[in-house]
């Protein structure tokens, strides 16, 4: 059965990344048995050129019907003064919550070829390996009401609302738990319980969950402390779910532990695990037309869509251990300290295609 691939390379360095990713797939196709279609749509910026909108509607309907999807990323200043429900970040928030994407996993590894790129000690980051379970359709960036009102002094007050409900909370507690039992059994729910009511209600019902996984280990820290200890000493963490601001906010932290956020992939994925994947950074407008964004965090992407929605787990160790061989022969993207040679991203993705 063929595997329809849908690749959405939106704005900035996005069409950069996701040439990069096609070149793995296409190379995986044509020389290791992969059987799958490529297909490409506008999102975000380049959806607002194209058809008006952040997510088009023949986009939406291309996604639906695929069985994996690969986006760059969205955004840039050239679209920062559109009306906020044209601007190329709601495309992004549209097809995460059209697609139910409610889990987002993010998993923060160090490649010990990039001990001496972290900005961390190398004894504090070394053989990192842990995830951010990352709630990805719920919380402040959808809550209702939101807006900017007018006060009876004149004066104008913006609002967002946190709002999270039971099943929101258990869905990604359960995806979270489930995720652990497969790794080293500890869970860390992040949340802010002694200030929000959300929190609150999020913290009962991971404790309510936790019931059903005796042999993991749950433990629950407050967000302020949880960036602090991930810049102290990272290695505590096995599994962190948390909810969708937090869960952004700690993933770029998470980033920079790995030496770039250039380096880390995610998975967002649905009730029946059908997922959208992409880098965790953004669209990168400073370096964006000038060869100098790193692919890796895009190729990894790729590596975790073979395993998550295309069940071929041989394909995507294929794509870590050359990622991991490219690294270890030296090559760095300027945005990663250390190595022999600095590469461009075309040939990032070159020398990636070469080691599969
Ligand atoms: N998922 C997404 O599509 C996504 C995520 C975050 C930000 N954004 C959007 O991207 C735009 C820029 O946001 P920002 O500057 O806050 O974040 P950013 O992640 O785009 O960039 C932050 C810094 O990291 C660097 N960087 C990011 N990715 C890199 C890569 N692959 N290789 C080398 N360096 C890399 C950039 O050059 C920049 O200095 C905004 O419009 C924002 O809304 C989109
Ligand atoms: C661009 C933005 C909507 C997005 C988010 O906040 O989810 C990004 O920062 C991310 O981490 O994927
Ligand atoms: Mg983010």
């Amino acid at each position: 059965m063929s595997h329809r691939i849908l690749l959405l390379p939106g704005d900035g360095i996005g069409p950069e990344i996701v040439a990069q990713g096609r070149r793995v797939l296409e190379a995986l196709r044509d020389n290791h048995g992969l059987d799958c279609e490529l297909d490409t749509a506008p999102i975000g910026g380049a959806g607002y050129d194209a058809a008006g909108q952040p997510l088009p509607e023949e986009t939406l309907a291309k996604a639906q019907a695929a069985d994996a999807v690969l986006l760059g990323a969205v955004g840039g200043p050239r679209y920062d003064e559109l009306p906020r429900e044209v601007r190329p970040e709601r495309g992004l928030l549209a097809i995460r919550a059209e697609l139910g994407l409610f889990g987002n996993l993010r998993p923060a590894m160090l490649y010990p070829q990039l001990a001496d790129a972290s900005a961390l000690r190398p004894e504090v980051v070394a053989g990192l390996d842990l995830l951010i379970v990352r709630e990805l359709t719920g919380g402040i960036y959808f809550g209702e009401p939101r807006g900017v009102r007018e006060l009876p002094s004149g004066e104008r007050q913006g609002y967002d609302t946190e709002v999270y409900s039971e099943s929101e909370i258990e869905r990604i507690a359960r995806l979270a738990f489930a995720a652990a039992e497969r790794r080293q059994g500890r869970l860390c729910s992040v949340d802010k319980a002694n200030v929000l009511e959300s929190s609150g209600l999020w913290r009962e019902v991971v404790e309510r969950v936790a019931a059903d996984y005796p042999q993991i280990e749950l433990s629950h820290m407050y967000v302020d402390n949880a960036a602090m200890q991930l810049v102290r000493a990272p290695k505590q963490f096995d599994v962190i779910v948390t909810g969708n601001m937090f869960g952004d906010i700690l993933s770029d932290c998470a980033a920079q532990l790995t030496g770039s956020i250039g380096m880390l992939p995610s998975a967002s994925l649905d009730e029946r695990g059908k997922g959208l994947y992409e880098p965790v950074h953004g669209s990168a407008p400073d370096i964006a037309g000038q060869d100098k964004a790193n692919p890796l965090a895009t190729i990894l992407s790729v590596a975790m869509l073979l395993r998550y929605s295309l069940g071929k787990s041989e394909h995507a160790e294929r794509v870590e251990r050359a990622v991991g061989q490219v690294l270890e022969e030296g090559l760095r993207t300027a945005d990663l300290q250390g190595g022999s040679r600095v590469v461009g991203t075309v040939e990032m993705g070159e020398a990636v295609v070469g080691r599969l």
